[in-house]
């Protein structure tokens, strides 16, 4: 049986309710698709922690654990895969793409309409649902 490896990740929702979506970057499994950012929580790491510095790394904003409230998780067989995905609408700074990654704050409605891995989509679903008022 396959290793479980578990990822955070997290819906970053502005104040106009557009989500910030990113590039997966060159070289990377899925490059060039629509992710949420996020990666992969260290050994020993809690999920929140491993989200607030991934924020932080990856796209230099500045967020809080208790400004991250679980929203929903996605499993993939095929990877043994566990993203945990979070909701976040406090941090401070603007988001950049430290690493090379493209961003893009997307409508509910148009969240579908980007390439994403298999396991986003019915979480992108959810989400769009959920700021939709559905
Ligand atoms: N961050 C993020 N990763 C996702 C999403 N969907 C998804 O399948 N993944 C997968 O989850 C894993 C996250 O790994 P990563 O490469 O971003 O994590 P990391 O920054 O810790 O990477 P590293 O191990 O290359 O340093 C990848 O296999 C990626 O394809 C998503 O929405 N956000």
């Amino acid at each position: 049986m396959g290793e479980c490896v578990i990822v955070s990740a997290v819906g970053l929702i502005d104040r106009d309710g557009r989500v910030l979506l990113t590039t997966r970057p060159e070289g990377k499994d899925y490059a060039g698709f629509w992710e949420f950012p996020g990666g992969k929580i260290e050994d020993g790491e809690r999920a929140e922690s491993a989200l607030v510095r991934e924020l932080r790394e990856e796209l230099g904003i500045r967020t809080e654990e208790s400004c991250l409230a679980p929203f929903s998780f996605g499993t993939d067989s095929d990877t043994g895969l566990l993203l945990l995905l979070f909701l976040c609408r406090k941090w401070d700074g603007a988001a950049q793409g430290l690493e090379g990654q493209e961003l893009k704050w997307v409508a509910p409605s148009e969240l579908l309409a980007h390439d994403m891995p298999p396991i986003d989509r019915p979480l992108a679903a959810q989400l769009r649902d959920f700021l939709s008022g559905l």
